[in-house]
C-alpha cells in the first residue's frame, strides 16, 4: 500500500509561500505545506487540514496540479504525493511547531535547500502545467532515475 501525502503551494501573484520544515521528514528543507492523509478523510480535506495546521491559512479552493511518486532504495513503501495550489485563501500566515513560513519571489526559489525533485517539477508548476512524476531516491539527496510527464488530467 502506498503512503498518501499532500503538498500545497500557496501563490500570491509573483510570490509563493514555502515553509522551513522544523522537524521530521524533510527537516531543514523548504517545502510546501502538507502531510499524511488520515484514514477518515479525503485527500483534498487532508490537504486543507495540513495547510491550516502548518501555516494558519484556510483555503476551500485547492487546484490539483501534480501527482508525484517517490521510492527510496531499500524501502518497499512508495510515497504518493498529491500536489495542489491555490491563490485564494484567508487567515494570517503563522509559524507552527512544524513549519516556519516565508514568502519567496517565484524567480528566487531556494532550490538548493529543497528536496532535489522540486527543481525538476517546479518549472512546470510555475508555467501552469499539470504533471505526473516518479523519482527513485538513494538517501535523501540523490535521484538515481526519474520520469516526469506533462499531463492534462490527474
Ligand atoms: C522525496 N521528495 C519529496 N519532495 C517534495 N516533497 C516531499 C517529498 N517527500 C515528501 N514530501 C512532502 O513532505 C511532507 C511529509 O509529511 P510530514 O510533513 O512529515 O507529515 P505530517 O505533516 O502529517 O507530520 P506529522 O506526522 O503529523 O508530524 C509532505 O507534505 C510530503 O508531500
Ligand atoms: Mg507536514
Ligand atoms: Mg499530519
Amino acid at each position: 500500500m502506498n503512503k498518501i501525502l499532500t503538498l500545497v503551494l500557496v501563490r500570491d501573484g509573483k510570490r509563493i509561500l514555502l515553509g522551513m520544515k522544523k522537524r521530521g521528514f524533510g527537516e531543514g528543507r523548504w517545502n510546501g505545506f502538507g502531510g499524511k492523509v488520515e484514514k477518515q478523510e479525503t485527500i483534498i480535506d487532508g490537504a486543507k487540514r495540513e495547510l491550516r495546521e502548518e501555516c494558519g491559512l484556510v483555503s476551500n479552493i485547492l487546484e490539483k496540479i501534480g501527482l508525484l511518486k517517490f521510492e527510496f532504495v531499500g524501502d518497499p513503501q512508495l510515497l504518493e504525493v498529491h500536489v495542489f495550489t491555490t491563490e485564494q485563501f484567508t487567515g494570517a500566515v503563522e509559524e507552527s511547531s512544524e513549519m516556519r513560513p516565508e514568502w519567496f519571489d517565484t524567480t528566487n526559489i531556494p532550490f538548493d535547500k529543497m528536496w532535489p525533485d522540486d527543481k525538476l517539477w517546479f518549472p512546470l508548476y510555475l508555467k501552469g502545467q499539470k504533471f505526473s512524476g516518479y523519482f527513485l531516491f538513494q538517501g535523501h539527496d540523490n535521484i538515481l532515475k526519474y520520469t516526469l510527464d506533462e499531463v492534462d488530467d490527474l
